[in-house]
């Protein structure tokens, strides 16, 4: 694994107790006296100001706690954009925090921080985010991809790596921004992958990823599930599909329900709609001795387990927990 630019993102914090006013707009934010008002107005246009990176930060945190942020989070959530803007990790922005900001980051800040106070993810407002050490192009297209699904990938490459030889070809059901193929891909050459989404949108985005990382032999198709691969047989299925049930809105975080993909979230029959549609046709589209892996919603273990196991008689099953010990993972391994 390549080593991590950032670190552990802080996705999807709430803004507070209190929901802020809506939409807020640059000009609404408290006029620090360095800034030319009419630039901030006109965000196209260069800034001329010389604004260093602590005053910029102190300016955002300040903003950020006054809509009810806490600090902590604020803090955060500032430290992460200015990273991800300046391509470098924390420590060396607090060794360089007195330096200058520069202009083209200058002209955006207070339009980025306008998208902050309004509970923007900070990945949307980048337009990047962070996948097992490289950085994915996303936008609301696609879910912001979590560490969570990187638990996942690292267990299907510790399988792959306990086998040699030939190619390996992985079907990515629900790939979104591409981030679990094109990783596989990236970190493993034997990988021959092939990405499906039902959103054309998605897609697009799966696609621009692939050509920033050279991956100009990814499949990427539109399909409802199987729908496009009929008559394919893969050595591994893998997908992440929407798995929060309709009932369970209440418990999505509010910027999450807001900015992020409904389709990425939300799956019918208490959220398990997609694996019983993958779980359906698995032993076809699986080779003998293929595996499936499946991110889970972590109250549906033994529900997704009993599913695959009634798909699949002779497989093994296993379930798998993620780092905050919660049930996460499934495995199938076709008998
Ligand atoms: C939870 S997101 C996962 C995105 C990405 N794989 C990741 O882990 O970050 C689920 C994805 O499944 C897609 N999806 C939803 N229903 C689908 C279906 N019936 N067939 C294929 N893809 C579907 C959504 O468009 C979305 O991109």
């Amino acid at each position: 694994m390549t080593e991590k630019k950032f670190e552990t993102p802080k996705q999807f914090k709430q803004v507070g107790n209190d929901e802020p006013a809506r939409k807020i707009t640059p000009d609404k934010l408290t006029a620090p006296n360095w800034y030319d008002w009419d630039d901030i107005k006109k965000p196209t246009k260069p800034s001329d100001v010389k604004i260093s990176l602590l005053e910029g930060r102190k300016w955002a945190i300040a903003e950020l706690t006054s809509v009810g942020m806490p600090k902590e989070d604020a803090q955060d959530n500032v430290d992460f954009l200015l990273s991800g803007a300046l391509n470098i990790n924390y420590a060396y922005l607090r060794a360089n925090i007195t330096r200058t900001m520069p202009t083209d980051l200058a002209t955006v800040w207070p339009q980025w921080l306008a998208k902050l106070m309004n509970n923007e993810p900070v990945q949307y407002i980048l337009g990047h985010a962070p996948f097992y050490g490289r950085e994915f192009m996303v936008d609301p297209r696609v879910l912001i991809p979590r560490p969570e699904t990187e638990q996942l990938v690292e267990w299907i490459l510790k399988d792959l790596n306990r086998t040699t030889g030939k190619p390996v070809s992985i079907l990515d059901i629900g790939t979104g921004s591409g981030a679990i193929i094109e990783t596989l891909m990236l970190e493993n050459p034997r990988v021959r992958g092939f990405a499906a989404d039902i959103s054309s949108g998605a897609l697009a985005v799966a696609e621009m990823n692939a050509q920033r990382f050279g991956l100009n032999y990814l499949h990427v198709v539109k399909s409802d599930v199987y729908s496009a691969v009929a008559g394919l047989e893969f050595d591994i299925i893998v997908s992440n599909p929407p798995y929060i049930a309709t009932t369970d809105e209440d418990e999505v975080g509010g910027n999450v329900l807001e900015y992020e993909p409904h389709t990425a979230l939300f799956a019918d029959h208490d959220g398990l709609a997609i694996y019983e549609k993958i779980a359906a046709d698995l032993a076809l589209y699986l080779s003998d001795n293929g595996r499936a892996y499946f991110e889970i919603g972590y109250k549906q273990g033994q529900q997704v387990v009993a599913m695959m196991q009634h798909a699949l008689p002779q497989a093994e099953v296993t379930l798998k927990k993620d780092f905050s010990g919660l049930d996460r993972m499934v495995r199938v391994v076709k008998g």
